[in-house]
């Protein structure tokens, strides 16, 4: 890492959360009590530890944050933990009468300051953690759907799902902690998405509690009832209420995985590949294609390879600059794969086995894990992502890394594609470099602002394919819905949050 960022200054230890000073709470007594009958006194936490816990996600600024106590957290004035959706619509309705900010909170795993607790024109601001809605409600295997309470994490979702022979195959790298009303929150997409569909697609039906009282929408698996409300649910990001239970789709769980890698000569010719799979309907469930710095790391990181004898090898098959293309088929699928592996063959793909893939997957969830060792080393490092139509991707990615070099200097920028479709693909983006130790937060705000207005300038991809707009994208929504999109959100918002409680700051700003 030294060779390609040069040298780190290691940081300070983090600081442990009894050196953060906690703000005291500013919840009114009378508030905290009608909340406290609603709930048990029990299940409303005011201790600084508790709120802390709460204060926000687990972005780099986030997680730099916690190790700079003078930096400011925004911290809740209690954490509320309602048991059923009917106790949400209650705690909602005491926040309505008593003017109080309501924070929505799963599995606390946003990036883009989702569930930063900012309290707007609010005199208090609670977070509202749905881990007690932790039940699988029902299931129906002749519709093939099932109800899930909103904060079901996801291992126990495929756990209890499993137990009547299905899954959701919703595999995002946050998997160990988000939950579900988290995944419908934010649009989210899984490693599997090719396969499976992102989030939304997954999903029939949602029921909220808002401010103006419950709300249910989706009771067919399609409808011409008008624009589909579901759609506006899923994607609010707390700000148009707080889902309690999500109806989704499942699936019967496959009795096998397969696993292939290939190298591709060069990120446009990958790219290339990955389109024309797209394009005819030979995706694997899993397909990501990394560049050719991700591709080096990934090969380093392995360990096992003998990466100079690999590189040897693939350059003696017109392979001078690998691009990693990881694959996995579910279930039945010997047709797809032998056509999608004669398409890549064909295209110059070099085939690598089944080890490359199986190292991805057996490091799949390690890779935010060694974040924590990157900040103790001094690194900055967070990652970025967007999506664009085919014909821009290259436009895209070349203007994302320009953006970041010009605010970085000469940082180790690696990039992926894991969602793709007929029409474009995501692009996600690592980002490592010296930490400045004068500015750390300035020194981030600054390149992702850059990378950001080079995203969004000529709309030419979006601001988030998959991590949702939050607080740190509200400023660069406009440019890609327009002041009429904002309208007519600003408009939803009124009619369903007419004082404005639910998750101030997020989406619309
Ligand atoms: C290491 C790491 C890897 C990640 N990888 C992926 C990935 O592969 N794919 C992906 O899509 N995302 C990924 N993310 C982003 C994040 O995990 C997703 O946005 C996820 O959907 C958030 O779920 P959560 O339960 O943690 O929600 P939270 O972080 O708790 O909340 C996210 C937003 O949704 C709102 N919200 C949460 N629950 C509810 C509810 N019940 N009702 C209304 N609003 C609610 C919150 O207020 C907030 O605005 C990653 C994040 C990290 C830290």
């Amino acid at each position: 890492m030294r060779s390609r960022i040069g040298d780190t200054t290691p940081n300070d230890p983090v600081a442990p959360d009894s050196a953060i000073a906690t703000p005291p709470s500013q919840l009114p007594e009378r508030t905290r009590s009608a909340i406290a009958a609603v709930v048990g006194a029990g299940n409303v936490l005011e201790e600084p530890r508790e709120r802390l816990e709460r204060s926000g996600g687990l972005s780099y600024l986030d997680l730099l944050r916690r190790r700079q106590p003078t930096a400011g957290i925004p911290t809740p004035d209690g954490v509320v933990l309602p048991g059923s959706p009917k106790q949400v619509q209650q705690v909602l309705d005491v926040c309505v009468e008593h003017d109080v900010g309501v924070v929505p909170f799963g599995g606390g795993t946003s990036v883009v300051g989702g569930v930063t607790a900012f309290r707007g024109d609010k005199k208090a601001v609670i977070v509202l953690d749905l881990e007690r809605l932790n039940r699988l409600v029902s299931v129906d295997p002749i519709s093939r759907t099932a109800v899930l309470q909103a904060g079901v994490r996801a291992p126990d979702a495929e756990r209890m799902l499993s137990a009547h022979g299905f899954t959701l195959g919703h595999v995002p790298q946050s998997f160990e902690r988000a939950t579900i009303g988290g995944f419908a929150a934010t649009r989210s997409a899984g490693q599997a998405s090719s396969g499976y569909g992102r989030f939304e697609d997954m999903v029939t039906g949602v029921r909220l509690a808002t401010p103006r009282g419950e709300w249910e929408l989706g009771v067919a698996p399609a409808s011409a009832a008008g624009p589909d409300l579901r759609q506006l649910a899923i994607g609010s990001e707390g700000t148009l209420g707080v889902i309690t239970e999500v109806a989704v789709r499942v699936r019967p769980l496959p009795d096998s995985e397969h696993f292939e890698a290939v190298a591709v000569d060069g990120w446009e010719r990958g790219s290339g590949l990955v389109r024309e799979l797209a394009q005819q309907g030979l995706l694997a469930d899993i397909t990501r294609l990394s560049d050719v710095d991700e591709t080096a790391v990934q090969l380093q990181l392995a360990g096992t390879w003998k990466t100079s004898a690999l590189r040897r090898y693939l350059s003696a098959r017109g392979v001078d600059s690998p691009c990693l293309l990881v694959l996995s088929w579910h279930g039945e699928s010997a047709d797809r794969r032998k056509k999608a592996m004669r398409l890549l063959r064909s295209g110059g793909g070099v085939w690598l086995t089944s080890a490359p893939a199986r190292a991805w997957l057996r490091g799949r969830f390690g890779g935010p894990r060694q974040r924590d060792a990157l900040l103790d080393a001094g690194v900055c490092v967070e990652t970025l992502e967007t999506a664009t139509h085919w014909s821009k991707l290259g436009t895209l990615y070349d203007r994302v890394r320009t953006a970041l070099r010009r605010e970085l200097g000469h940082p180790l920028i690696m990039c992926h594609v894991s969602h793709a479709y007929e029409t474009g693909a995501s692009l996600y983006f690592t980002v490592l470099t010296p930490r400045d130790p004068e500015d750390p937060i300035g020194q981030w705000e600054r390149a992702k602002a850059a990378a950001c207005e080079a995203i969004s300038a000529d709309r030419v991809g979006t601001i988030s394919h998959h991590h949702a707009v939050g607080m740190d994208h509200a400023p660069y929504l406009t440019a890609e819905i327009g002041e009429l999109g904002r309208d007519v959100l600003a408009a939803a918002k009124r009619a369903v949050d007419p004082t404005g409680i639910l998750n101030p700051g997020k989406l619309i700003g």
